[in-house]
């Protein structure tokens, strides 16, 4: 019998093989086979998409963990490819953060990223950020890493003390959190391409490093191969699909309401074949005509 490899085990596998690793946002299960059969290595379920999208609330710290596991699992059903969550502080204490993690590996995710703000969390790239000491950050870094149940599950921490505590500072906490397990650090609202590089000398060749480009915020749009050149292994682009979708939804909504009917906008949607080809329609319609084919002979 061949054992495949696990969420985990893939996402790390592709992490070796891209430099940098490009990880997208998927909003949900549909957007995620799309980024699969576009040629994406690795997707993304951001916290602020999911309090966004399915909940319609803003990225506070409204959400909970099993909010956030009804879209893994259905991202995770519908597409191979490996998925990083983001799980905010990991939603309480020593035994909230075991829970999140071991549920995070049965709904099928490859990887989680944990902050050190306090529960109460904003945006990353919001002003008034808090965040707890380095020691506390530390204790829910080791309760995540001690309750996986897969080893290549990977944790990654994440850190949003630049803003308020400045570089030497973020770098001292990312050291001091790969010391108590974790397997990569996401340098949170970095504003100079430079600070990647510092994170990378500092970290030394071999600690995975990520940073979130994501639009309107605090990092300009930085392109993978100058990111790559300061150390970046992972680039991550939570929302920008999600961002697209909600101004091509705003057109059609006010078109369809001042036109009266879509003939303006229908040369911006996929159309009906396009979206079945990504969904396979057609493999599912042969497969129910031949069952009942089978049946009308029987
Ligand atoms: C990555 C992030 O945590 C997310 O939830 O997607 C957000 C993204 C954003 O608000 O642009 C963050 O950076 O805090
Ligand atoms: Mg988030």
């Amino acid at each position: 019998m061949s054992r495949s490899l696990s969420p985990g085990a893939i996402f790390r596998k592709a992490l070796t093989e891209n430099n940098p690793l490009q990880i997208v946002g998927t909003i949900n299960a549909y957007s995620a086979t799309m980024a699969q059969k576009i040629g994406h290595q690795a997707i993304y379920l951001s916290g602020a998409g999911v309090a966004n999208a399915s909940y319609g609330l803003p990225d506070l710290a409204i959400t909970s963990l099993n909010d956030v596991l009804e879209d893994v699992r259905r991202i995770t059903a519908a597409s191979q490819l490996p998925l990083l969550v983001d799980i905010d502080t990991g939603w309480g204490g020593a035994f909230n953060i075991s829970r999140t993690v071991q549920e995070m590996i049965k709904a099928g995710a490859a990887a989680v990223h944990m902050e050190d703000q306090v529960s109460q969390k904003r945006c990353g790239h919001r002003p008034n950020k808090e965040i707890v000491s380095t020691q506390e950050m530390q204790d829910r870094i080791r309760a995540a890493v001690d309750a996986r149940t897969d080893p290549d599950f990977f944790i990654m921490a994440r850190t949003d003390a630049l803003a308020q505590e400045g570089l030497a500072a973020a770098i001292e906490r990312a050291k001091q959190y790969i010391a108590a397990g974790a397997d990569g650090i996401f340098a949170e609202a970095v504003t100079q391409l430079d600070q990647y590089q510092a994170f990378r000398d500092a970290l030394g060749p071999d600690v995975p490093l990520l940073a979130n480009i994501t639009e309107f915020g605090q990092t300009e749009l930085f392109n993978k191969k100058q990111l790559a050149d300061v150390g970046v292994d992972m680039v991550l682009y939570p929302l920008s699909a999600f961002r697209a979708m909600n101004r091509a939804a705003e057109n059609v909504y006010s078109s369809i309401l001042s036109e009266g009917d879509q003939k303006q906008v229908v040369d911006s949607m996929q159309t009906r074949s396009e979206l079945y080809d990504y969904l396979g329609y057609h493999h599912y319609e042969d497969k129910l005509d031949k069952l009942f084919a089978e049946q009308k002979q029987k």
